[in-house]
């Protein structure tokens, strides 16, 4: 999503830069760019024109046309530009006491709403919470149906009342919400803290969806509203939200289908016209496929500047603990072997779709492209990686110096794949074997330095704490890198 935006931005920028003083007609000329751009995207026509403009003012404000770089402090602006136009966004959930926190659920059929339900109950229980799902979307059974096999899926219970559901006709009056109040009750008799209401869909808002929709909402004053809105249908989504919220007093919003190929014009656009931020957004149809909101990163990604905090966070929440005790242990005792390097793959991963996690990495989106790796090639490739692990017998991947040209052979054979694959496989788990030795001995400073370093490619122990530099340079990592550079100097 958002590529087209993000390529756009990069030739502008890219044009920019190239130039050495720039004029207020240059700025003006590449805004127009970006204002087609941002309408292909499907953002609304008002915000787009105010947006640009914004840019064009701080722009001239900031004399970006006195500088000789122009092209880097128009990104600073355009990126503060974009900020300011999806956030601030505060993510937390607030708990009330005595509990539990009652969340509703609102939003048109297929939006995702009943999905977005489970996502948001294994995001609670993540942090430590005991939700309660309740089936409270009574003229489909179906939904009812599924929200009970998501809990199922999740291990979390699920309030449902059969004796309440009408598919064919009107749901009788009141029985939303004495079906949501029954789920409270039970959620303070079994100790649940949150209860999650999944409420009515219709294809249409209609009266009688507003109807139900404002007596749950009147009766029992839910605490927190969420709207799910399908990011696929662009602004109609956005005038929809408009129109919920006018009812509802809704406190967020939640995009869902974020992954999908659309045109994200609602993300940019959904703040402004509604008046409610973004909360979260749904990255995918698996329950674990929820992302808490950040313009900021986001407005790094469209920008191709990449998300780290986000990676970071979800590494955090997905590594498993005991995993990283694990290979914290291996690192400092130096001893990674082809099996471990397979484990860590996997948890990486585990973070989802190799490609998206290639995007959030600042300059990468540029590299994929550069090397002409479309949709799914980094998928591919770690498919053949694990082929070639696969054809590998237990002592190899212990000891991996036993893999002479002999076995290497066979092992692509066995593998289907290139033998200097093999040896590109071999050379990666060497570098991050080495990698990890110097990592093993690095205090935060140190890792975060040598974070950085990988992201521009400029690896060197250079910025490192005295201690980690000697480590890295005792483990044969990045010495040869830094010898050059002093010999350069
Ligand atoms: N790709 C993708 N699909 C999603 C996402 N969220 C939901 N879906 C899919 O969208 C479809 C509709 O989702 P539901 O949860 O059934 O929609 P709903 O709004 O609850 O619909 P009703 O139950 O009819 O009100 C399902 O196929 C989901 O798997 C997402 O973030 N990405």
């Amino acid at each position: 999503m958002l590529d087209a935006l993000t390529d756009k931005f990069n030739n502008v920028f890219r044009t920019l830069s190239g130039r050495g003083r720039i004029s207020e007609e240059n700025i003006r000329e590449a805004m127009r760019e970006v204002r087609t751009a941002l309408l292909e995207a499907d953002v609304s026509f008002k915000i787009v024109k105010d947006f640009t403009e914004a840019v064009v003012q701080k722009a001239i404000g900031r004399e970006v046309i006195k500088l000789l770089r122009p092209g880097e402090l128009m990104v600073q602006i355009v990126y503060e530009e974009l900020v300011n136009l999806m956030g601030p966004v505060d993510t937390r959930i607030y708990y009330v006491q005595p509990p539990p926190t009652v969340i509703m659920m609102a939003g048109l059929q297929g939006a995702g709403k009943t999905t977005t339900c489970g996502k948001l109950a294994k995001y609670l229980v993540a942090k430590g919470h005991h939700p309660l799902l309740c089936a409270a979307d009574l003229q489909r059974p179906a939904a009812v149906e599924q929200l009970r096999t998501l809990g199922a899926q999740l291990g979390i219970p699920v309030y449902t009342d059969d004796s309440k559901v009408a598919p064919h006709g009107e749901v009788a009056k009141g029985a939303a919400v004495s079906v949501c109040r029954a789920a409270i009750a039970q959620a303070k008799q079994t100790g649940r803290d949150v209860v999650i209401l999944d409420t009515a869909g219709r294809l249409h808002i209609d009266d009688a969806l507003m109807g139900e929709l404002r007596e749950v909402n009147t009766q029992l004053k839910p605490h927190q509203v969420f709207l799910v809105l399908d990011a696929m249908s662009g602004q109609d989504a956005v005038n929809s939200a408009k129109a919920f919220n006018e009812q509802l007093e809704v406190d967020g919003l939640i995009l869902t289908k974020f992954d999908s190929d659309t045109r994200g014009g609602a993300l940019l656009s959904a703040k402004m016209i509604t008046g409610k931020p973004v909360k979260f957004i749904g990255t995918g149809e698996k329950l674990d496929a929820l992302e808490e909101f950040r313009p900021e990163g986001m407005a790094q990604r469209i920008l191709g500047m990449g998300d780290i905090l986000q990676l970071v966070t979800e590494a955090q929440q997905k590594f498993s603990q005991e995993e990283a005790q694990k290979l914290q242990e291996k690192m400092e005792q130096g001893n990674f072997t082809l099996d471990d390097f397979m484990a860590q793959m996997g948890q990486v991963q585990k973070l989802g779709s190799m490609d998206r996690i290639m995007k959030m990495i600042p300059g990468m989106s540029q590299l994929t492209k550069q090397m002409n790796m479309g949709d799914g090639d980094v998928e591919r490739q770690m498919g053949r990686m694990k082929a070639i692990y696969n054809s590998m017998n237990k002592r190899e991947r212990k000891n991996p110096d036993l893999l002479d040209g002999t076995r290497r052979r066979r092992i692509a054979r066995g593998a289907g794949v290139e033998l200097n694959e093999v040896g590109q496989f071999m050379k990666q788990f060497e570098q991050t074997r080495d990698m990890m030795k110097a990592v093993g001995g690095m205090g935060m400073a140190g890792k975060m330095n040598l974070m950085k370093g990988l992201m521009s490619g400029k690896l060197n122990t250079l910025g490192m704490p005295g201690g980690a530099q000697l480590k890295a340079k005792k483990s044969g990592f990045m010495e040869k890198k830094d010898r050059n550079k002093k010999k350069k100097r």
